[in-house]
């Protein structure tokens, strides 16, 4: 019931020992599915919106994770014949220290990776601050059960092969410095295999699965509401902000028998929300 529990932890006060740490969504998907793109667009709702734009939002990508490659592999990788998507391409140490620091709210580094040269720059890292939301993305978001038990929200971004392999095309000629040739031969060989050895089976793991990823809008915003949700709860268990409720009663704007009788909901997605909270309110106490 834990899934239930912290995600709506004004109805109960045992939330405060579900979740410490920030709210973590894995985003998983093949290549090229928009899986990045999906993370930007829930960052920008989250900055526009007045009652969310003070939280801090990051987004980790398992696209920084790569490990350093001998040397034989590294002659591989530049003819385009390295597996790169395969679970073994990854530095799991790296992946398991950033994800704790995450989780601790602590302050960590991500090494930046250049695709180019199909290693790390030497020196080089993206600082990730203590957030309050933490987008975890990657085709093997969801692969290793230790990063997995991470998240609070899962999200599958569900691209045709088709439209993932013309942008990738694209992206990986415009940006990555490959030849269509190379791109070609790798989707054939390593990709679209270790695809389906690894990613797709991961896709039953997901929450919500996302078709045609940031191009839908409908699934991205119930999303943003979802983590708006998540976001206000938290603000309200907060130790410091003056209206925390402690063991007291339940806040009023957490009230389920409030908000389903529409007091405190103008929209009809508001309403919608009411319900789903009222449901698994009824869940918890019953439990
Ligand atoms: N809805 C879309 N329409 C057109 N191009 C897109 C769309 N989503 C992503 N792209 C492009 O496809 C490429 C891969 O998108 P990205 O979000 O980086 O996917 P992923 O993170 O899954 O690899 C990028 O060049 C991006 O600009
Ligand atoms: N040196 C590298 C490292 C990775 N790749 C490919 O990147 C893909 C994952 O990134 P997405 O943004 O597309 O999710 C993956 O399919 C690897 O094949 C690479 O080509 N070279």
């Amino acid at each position: 019931m834990a899934a239930i529990h912290h995600r709506h932890g004004g109805f109960c006060r045992e939330l405060k020992k579900v979740r410490k740490g920030p709210f973590i969504i894995g985003v998983a998907g093949g290549t090229a599915s928009g899986k990045s793109s999906v993370c930007q667009k829930i960052i920008e709702a989250i900055h526009q919106d007045p009652s969310t734009k003070d939280s801090k939002i990051v987004c980790v990508s398992l696209d920084n994770m790569y490990r350093d490659l001998g040397p034989d592999e590294s002659e591989k990788a530049a003819q385009g014949k390295f597996n790169f998507d395969h679970p073994d391409a990854f530095d799991l140490n790296l992946l398991t220290k950033i994800m704790k620091d995450v989780k601790e709210k602590k302050s960590t580094q991500v090494p930046k990776y250049d695709y180019r040269l199909n290693a790390r720059i030497s020196g080089e890292f993206v600082a990730i601050e203590p957030s309050d939301v933490v987008l975890v993305e990657g085709i093997l978001a969801f692969y290793w059960p230790e990063l997995r038990d991470n998240y609070d929200m899962k999200l599958f971004v569900d691209t045709d092969a088709d439209t993932r392999l013309a942008r990738r095309v694209r992206r990986d000629t415009a940006e990555r410095g490959r030849s269509l040739d190379t791109i070609l031969n790798q989707y054939t060989s390593t990709v679209k295999p270790a695809f389906e050895e690894f990613c797709l089976p991961s896709k039953k793991f997901a929450d919500v699965i996302i078709p045609r990823g940031a191009d839908n809008t409908v699934a991205i915003d119930l999303i943003v509401q979802s983590i708006k949700d998540v976001l206000a709860a938290d603000q309200q268990l907060s130790p410091t902000k003056p209206n925390a409720h402690g063991d007291g009663p339940l806040p009023p704007a957490f009230d389920p028998l409030v908000d389903s009788s529409n007091k405190r909901c103008q929209t009809q997605k508001q309403y919608f929300y009411s319900e789903l909270f009222y449901c698994e309110y009824l869940i918890t106490v019953s439990l």
